[in-house]
């Protein structure tokens, strides 16, 4: 049942996430169970991937953390940010308090589509200008512009793209500008909502550098992503998440070498890789409106049996009956 990670001797950790729920309420009484008891605590200086299909609840997990959920969303559990010697629960905490402290300033979000997060008419220069002026309190026009063009480095932007809007920019450097912004204030911790999407595999793989060289000594990242080669490149930790719940949490090392993923989603979607054995996992999650009672995976898994008829707590990182160990079965307990 625990998810925590030991991280470097005596460190608290950045964030900690415990029984984390968020549902929808829906026309009719239905409900939408986007995400479910989700368990996880993130070390200084660590890079967390959460990864999975689409649909399974990432960016509302992402939502609830920066209290950006729509006015239809219930959310159950705690998420502790340490700041200092205090700490702040950010599910109750007040719109006034989140959006004062905690966005942009202790929390720095890469945002999934940075074309919809910039301004369109204004240059990002102006737009850094501005962010560094309201998280940094610098007024004096020259220092201004030294910061935005050091936050533009910092995100390797080119200086000389600084004046254009963002509809003059390439996929990619509208992302680099969104990094930028997001790096100005120095958060602890990052959160990067699937930062590299649209981008090809060289770019893809400086986005993701950028981002872990930004974490420096103790700060965290939580980097969403459908991109298993690039979470590989930078976790060290990674969690699968199906249907709403974090179905395995494993070191990254572990889950990309040996043993692999324990978890048969996990292991599928590894093995759906161009580089692995190019396997699609067959079928589609289910519908986070209508759940099935038991493990939401026993639809799709060819391990099924009737004790799937019950949710799988996660223990020892993996919540299933069935274990994948070394590539086989393990023996059902
Ligand atoms: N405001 C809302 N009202 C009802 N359901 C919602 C709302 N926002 C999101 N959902 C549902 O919550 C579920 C999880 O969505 P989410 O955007 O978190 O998925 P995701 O894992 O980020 O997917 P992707 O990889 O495509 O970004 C989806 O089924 C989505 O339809
Ligand atoms: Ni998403």
């Amino acid at each position: 049942m625990t998810a925590t990670h030991p991280g470097p001797a005596g460190s608290r950790p950045v964030l900690s996430v415990r029984g984390l729920s968020v549902r929808f309420r829906m026309p009719g009484g239905r409900s939408v169970a986007a995400v479910t008891d989700v368990t996880f605590a993130m070390a200084p200086g660590e890079c967390l991937a959460l990864v999975g299909e689409s649909g399974c609840g990432k960016s509302v997990l992402a939502s609830a953390l920066l209290g950006l959920l729509p006015g239809n969303a219930q959310t159950a559990g705690r998420a502790l940010l340490a700041a200092g010697s205090a700490e702040t629960e950010l599910l109750t905490a007040s719109e006034a308090e989140l959006a004062r402290s905690v966005r942009g300033r202790r929390i720095g979000l890469v945002p999934q589509s940075p074309a919809a997060h910039l301004t369109p008419v204004r240059t990002v220069r102006s737009q850094l200008e501005e962010t560094v002026k309201e998280l940094t309190g610098i007024t004096r026009r020259a220092e201004l512009r030294a910061a935005a063009e050091r936050a533009a480095g910092r995100a390797a932007f080119p200086p000389d793209h600084l004046d254009r809007h963002p509809h003059q920019l390439s996929g990619g450097l509208a992302q680099r500008a969104a990094t930028a912004l997001a790096l100005v204030g120095d958060a602890p911790l990052l959160l990067a909502d699937e930062p590299t999407t649209g981008l090809d595999r060289p770019l893809v793989d400086r986005t993701v550098d950028e981002l872990k060289r930004h974490l420096g000594g103790d700060r965290a990242l939580l980097m969403i992503t459908h991109d298993l080669e690039a979470a590989e490149r930078i976790a060290d930790r990674v969690a699968v998440m199906y249907a709403g719940r974090i179905v395995e949490l494993t070191d990254a090392p572990r889950f990309f070498g040996a043993p692999g993923p324990r978890h048969p989603y996990a292991r599928g979607l590894l093995d759906a890789l161009p580089g692995r054995a190019f396997a699609p996992l067959p079928g589609m999650p289910p519908e986070l409106g209508a759940l099935p009672d038991g493990c939401a995976f026993a639809a799709r898994c060819d391990r099924a049996t009737a004790t799937c008829t019950t949710v799988p707590e996660l223990h020892d990182g993996v919540a299933c009956h069935h274990q994948v160990t070394a590539g086989k079965d393990a023996r059902h307990a």
